[in-house]
């Protein structure tokens, strides 16, 4: 199994448990790895074959732009299933965080993997 990957997409969005956070837009950075199947798009250089990782990040940028969640874990969450669901991809795993959220962190986040993990896939 093969993956297609996107790396530090910063997006802006309402997130935060405080008052003061529903009130401004704050920064999350998003890396996301999809297990996909590379190989007929390789031979074939079809954009239609393959997993378009600009539709997924277009996607991803509309969806949490129109968001205002309190946690990113939820946050996490619903990328993951939408991600699952709209694309074809069987497992990811999505490190979402929240950059300068806590002095003297440079980055603070979740990691979760959802679906079903490729056998070969190394850790
Ligand atoms: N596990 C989490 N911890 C915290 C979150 C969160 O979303 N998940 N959020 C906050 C606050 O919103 C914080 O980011 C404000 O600086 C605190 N902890």
């Amino acid at each position: 199994m093969d993956i297609v990957y996107i790396r530090e997409l910063e997006i802006q969005t309402v997130i935060g448990i405080y008052d003061w956070e529903r009130k401004i837009r704050q920064t999350v950075s998003l890396d996301l790895d999809m297990a996909t199947d590379i190989r007929v798009a390789a031979q074939t250089e079809d954009i239609n074959l393959t997993l378009d990782y600009k539709a997924v990040s277009k996607r991803l940028i509309a969806f949490i732009e129109e968001a205002e969640f309190l946690l990113i874990e939820t946050m996490a969450e619903r990328v993951a299933d939408i991600v699952l669901s709209e694309f074809p991809v069987n497992w990811l795993r999505l490190r979402l965080g929240k950059p300068g959220a806590v002095t003297g962190a440079r980055d603070v986040g979740v990691i979760i993997e959802r679906g079903t993990r490729p056998a070969q896939l190394p850790l």
